[in-house]
Parts: C-alpha cells; sequence; structure tokens
C-alpha cells in the first residue's frame, strides 16, 4: 500500500475511462478477484419520482427489464470493456459485490431482491432472495434492498434493507436467514434506527460490516458474528448522508465514503479518506473540472487507485494519489 504521508492526497485521472463507456445511472461498482473494476448501471432506466407507488411497489415492469449490458467488467488501468453481461435481468440496479469465487451479489430495488449470479458470462442465478417485484418485511422479502457484504471467512452475507426497511439481515452462505438488527428486529438496544442503510462493507482484519446510514449521515460498524454495535463515524464535513462506504486495510485501515447532497445544507459533494481507529478525515477529494452529481458508490483497489460511481452524472471516476505534478 502507499505510503500515508501527510500530503496523502486523491486526484483524479482525468484520461480514465480512455474512451466512454456509454453508461446509464451508475448505481454500484465492486472489484473482481482479477482486480477488474465491475460497474452496475441502469442502461436506459431511471429511478425517478414516478418508479414507485406509495406501497414501494415499482410503476414500470412493462417496460420490461433492461436490455444493455447492466454488468460491465473493466480495466482499472485504460477503463476499457473487457466482459459485458446482465441484460434482460434487471429493472432497477442498485449495489453489487463479489464473493471469493467471483459471483456477483447484486441487490435490484424495483425486484426488492437480492440475487447471487454468476459471472461467467451465462448470467445463471445461483440464489435469490426475496419475492421479484414484491416488497416486505420478513425474513423472505425486502423492500428496495440497497447493498450486500460478503464475510469472506465464513461466507455469509449481510443485506442492507433498504429504502423502505430499516434494516440488516444475515443470511448463510445458501441463503438461511440467520439473525437481522435494526428496525423490525427485537433489537432491545434502544438506538436511533437506521433510514436508509445504503451501502455495507465488510472488514476482513476485524470481523465487523459497516453500514452508510445514509440520511443520518453517519457510518455504523458491527461485529458480524453478534451484530453488536462497535463504533460511529459521523462528521460534520459529511453535511448529513453518506452514501456509500468502502474499506482497504492500506494504512492501518481505512474507510473511504462520499457524502450527498441535502436539502438544507449546501456542502460540497466529496470522496473522504477516513482513519478506522481515529475516525480522523485524512483527505477530501472530487474531480475538478466535471463535479460530482450524485456519487453513489465508491472501491478502493490493492493498488491505491479509487473509483467513484456517479448516478446523478452517469459516469464513472478515477482518483490516484500519484502525484502527477510532483517533479522525480
Ligand atoms: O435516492 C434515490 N435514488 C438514488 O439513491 C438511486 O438512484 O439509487 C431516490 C429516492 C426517491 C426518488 C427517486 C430517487
Amino acid at each position: 500500500g502507499q505510503v500515508l504521508d501527510q500530503d496523502f492526497h486523491l486526484e483524479r485521472v482525468l484520461a480514465w475511462p480512455q474512451s466512454s463507456l456509454q453508461l446509464g445511472q451508475v448505481s454500484g461498482l465492486a472489484l473482481d478477484t482479477n482486480s477488474n473494476l465491475v460497474i452496475f448501471h441502469r442502461g436506459d432506466h431511471h429511478w425517478g419520482e414516478d418508479s414507485f407507488n406509495s406501497q414501494a411497489r415499482y410503476q414500470q415492469r412493462s417496460l420490461g427489464p433492461i436490455q444493455q449490458s447492466t454488468i460491465l467488467v473493466v480495466d482499472p488501468a485504460k477503463g476499457n470493456i473487457l466482459k459485458a453481461s446482465g441484460r434482460n435481468m434487471f429493472y432497477l440496479p442498485h449495489g453489487i459485490t463479489i464473493d471469493k469465487e467471483n459471483n456477483y451479489w447484486v441487490t435490484d430495488v424495483a425486484l426488492h431482491q437480492v440475487l447471487k449470479v454468476s459471472s461467467d458470462g451465462r448470467d445463471r442465478t445461483l440464489l435469490a432472495l426475496g419475492e421479484a417485484f414484491t416488497p416486505g418485511s420478513d425474513i423472505t422479502h425486502f423492500c428496495q434492498p440497497t447493498d450486500v457484504a460478503v464475510d469472506t471467512g465464513t461466507g455469509n452475507i449481510f443485506v442492507s434493507d433498504g429504502y423502505c426497511n430499516a434494516r440488516i439481515l444475515k443470511f448463510s452462505p445458501d441463503g438461511k436467514y440467520l439473525s437481522q438488527w435494526g428496525a423490525g428486529s427485537s433489537d432491545r438496544r434502544r438506538r436511533i434506527p437506521f433510514q436508509i442503510p445504503h451501502s455495507l462493507v465488510f472488514l476482513p482484519e476485524r470481523q465487523e460490516v459497516c453500514v452508510a446510514d445514509r440520511e443520518n449521515g453517519r457510518i455504523q460498524c458491527f461485529i458480524t458474528e453478534t451484530g453488536e454495535f462497535v463504533k460511529e463515524i459521523k462528521k460534520e464535513e459529511f453535511g448529513g448522508k453518506v452514501f456509500a462506504i468502502t474499506f482497504s486495510p492500506a494504512g492501518g485501515g481505512l474507510i473511504f465514503a462520499v457524502n450527498g447532497a441535502s436539502a438544507y445544507r449546501s456542502v460540497p459533494l466529496s470522496g473522504f479518506v477516513i482513519n478506522y481507529s481515529t475516525k480522523e478525515i485524512l483527505d477530501t477529494f472530487s474531480p475538478e473540472k466535471k463535479e460530482f452529481k450524485m456519487p453513489h458508490d465508491i472501491v478502493a483497489t490493492r493498488d491505491g487507485s479509487v473509483f467513484v460511481g456517479d448516478a446523478g452524472s452517469k459516469s464513472v471516476f478515477k482518483f490516484t494519489t500519484e502525484k502527477s505534478h510532483r517533479s522525480v
């Protein structure tokens, strides 16, 4: 990992991608087992004010599934497309996570489902959790589930559920319900409930799962074994909304996050690099020239690159700490 000296600063790589990726609303990013970037996007579908009715039922089923390839495997160095899949399967893609066998775990907020999909280009659905197009809040229904985290040690999966629920559920690798915490569970510890648990990340060294509790503008971390609360990171600099988080073991453990626009506080849309242990913000970054519109997911590679997927500008930004201007 890179040396984290005090002038650690992420700058946008302007020449990335080298050619346009023709993306729709970018909802999710992940890194696969070959360290390629995987982009989950909505093609010609949009999540707008009229996409759902007041019972959280998707209103555009008649459009059919997205025809474009919604899952793009992209070379992190140049940005060229290596593989494209995920056609005719999804309605409103949201989160994507990749497990040790290189399977894709995705959520679709219109389907209200979590799907485990093969990455061999045949798009085989290996597991489906939730009932298609049927919102609910029991252990076999989600309501606009947002993301998945995979515990690489046990293979257990965590689901952040969701826009119209406020909980995290835990399942075995083959989809057996194990437990849940947050609203709807027998959670006796009276804590402020989640408000759109929007993004999850697993911390391997610590056996913790952290959630971007979006509308509470905070990050909370829990013991994967018990769901026990460990810590909260809430910063004025976030401006009230945290849309996505990811983790890198570099520098003793770093949390990367992106914030979101809030109605009453005009804060700049930025990425943040936070020291997990001290909760100190080490860097704040954003693309010059082209602003973030709705930064929606973030991943960090082992070589120190950071990618941000933006659902508003339908693009992916790459950042590195290479001192492009530094004289050798
Ligand atoms: O947050 C929203 N969308 C993004 O997170 C997303 O596109 O995933 C949203 C909420 C209500 C209506 C319309 C959009």
